[in-house]
């Protein structure tokens, strides 16, 4: 019961956090678009970080984007036609966020890098592995800072299952399997026209499902070794859903996901999720369950090979100090991940960070996921 409180005390701050006052010279971000998931991903998290404004943002529609404006307390608005370019180049911003449709990122990435911002990303970066490795050599190149916004990969409770194996506790990897499946209310249904704007399940949720493939085995490279789909939800021949592969790993570790953004209500009104990862190893097994919204309730559970379980939790960091706070109970994956962007931006090493060849790996994965799926390939950006 207790557990229950405490998850509904971490639901309802982490929806309305606390705000702190700004220090002396906030990081001004632009958000390019007023798409929903901002909230989530930036302007809750910038409430209770005092180093980071949301300053600005733009839209194609003048009313829309004032009212978006209005309600989140964000201080500069571009309208029209050419607001987003408008807001790459103000020269207040230091840093644009993108949170457009996945056909936009490498484009609006390269504007804002070229405009000299530093750029937060949605995932996927990118349509392709190439487009995600010259962005990142752009950012190289002007000395800014670049990240996919992966969020999964930033709260203490994926740490933790990486320490767990790390020291030895489930011995040598062998197999590891992840899934995200998202119910049909959460996930938009795939129509003809979204083909064009780069979508599929594996652009949307299966990119987290290969991410944390990655992110506990610590393996790049990783080859996809066979993946099938079904258009049956959407009934679009074009949008995979419901997919499932599988991918080789060096030393000879399996891995096999399954991702789908239309799962079916339990008893046709209880929405299902399912966000795991299990990584089977040579004395146990480690499975974190619910890795997406982490900071609500999660679980660890460790089973040794006579059948006894451990249950590990991690809301925060145990090391926390003056570059690299603990974090707090409710920070979800997106607060940790802005946390980690500021420091970076700041000079100073993250404890995790999203990085280019990581962001290339997964790119890569998804563009082989599509090749064996025997399915064309989303468009590349039109951007040159
Ligand atoms: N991390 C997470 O949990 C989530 C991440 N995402 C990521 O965020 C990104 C945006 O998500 P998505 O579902 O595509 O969001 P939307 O379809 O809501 O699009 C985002 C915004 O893009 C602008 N836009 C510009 N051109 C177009 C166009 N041709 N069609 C539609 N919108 C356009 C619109 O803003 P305006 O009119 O104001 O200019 C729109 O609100 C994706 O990359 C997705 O992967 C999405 C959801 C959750
Ligand atoms: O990243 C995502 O996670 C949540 C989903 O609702 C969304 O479709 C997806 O892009």
């Amino acid at each position: 019961m207790s557990s229950f409180i405490a998850s509904i005390k971490r639901a309802a701050t982490s929806f309305n956090p606390p705000t702190l006052p700004n220090d002396n010279n906030p990081l001004k971000f632009g958000i390019i678009s007023t798409a929903d998931i901002s909230v989530q991903a930036l302007i809750l998290p910038a409430r209770s970080h005092p180093s980071v404004e949301v300053y600005a943002i733009a839209g194609r529609n003048p009313e829309n984007t004032e009212k978006f404006a209005k309600k989140h307390s964000i201080r500069k608005v571009y309208s029209g036609k050419d607001a987003y370019q408008a807001l790459v180049e103000d020269p207040e911003i230091d840093v644009v966020y993108i949170p457009l449709p996945n056909i936009m990122h490498y484009e609006w990435t390269m504007r804002s890098l070229n405009a000299g911002k530093h750029v937060l990303v949605e995932k996927p970066i990118a349509m392709r592995a190439e487009e995600a490795r010259r962005a990142h050599e752009l950012a190289e190149t002007k000395g800014l800072v670049l990240m996919e916004a992966m969020h999964v990969r930033f709260h203490p409770a994926v740490a933790r299952l990486r320490e767990i194996i790390e020291r030895g506790d489930i011995g040598s990897i062998k197999h590891i399997s992840s899934t995200t499946f998202l119910p049909s209310l959460a996930g938009a249904l795939y129509t003809d026209d979204k083909f064009a704007l780069g979508k599929g399940c594996m652009m949307d949720v299966g990119c987290y499902a290969i991410e944390m493939i990655r992110l506990v085995s610590s393996s790049v490279p990783i080859s996809v070794t066979s993946a099938e789909y079904d258009t049956d939800v959407h009934h679009v021949h074009n949008m995979d859903d419901n997919v499932r592969g599988t991918l080789q790993l060096p030393n000879g570790v399996t891995a096999d996901f399954a991702s789908k953004i239309s799962v079916p209500p339990r008893f046709g009104i209880i929405p299902k999720l399912d966000f795991g990862v299990e990584v089977v190893g040579e004395k146990g097994t480690a499975k974190l369950n619910q890795y997406m919204f982490p900071h609500l309730y999660h679980s660890i559970v460790v089973t040794d090979l006579s059948g006894k379980k451990t249950i590990h939790k991690a809301y925060t960091f145990s090391d926390g100090d003056g570059t690299r706070p603990a974090g707090e109970p409710w920070w979800s994956t997106f607060r940790y991940q802005l946390e980690a962007f500021v420091t970076r931006i700041k000079g100073n090493k993250p404890r995790i960070w999203m990085s280019k060849e990581d962001s290339v790996a997964v790119m890569q994965a998804i563009e082989q996921t599509y090749e064996k799926m025997g399915m064309e390939a989303r468009p590349k950006s039109p951007y040159v």
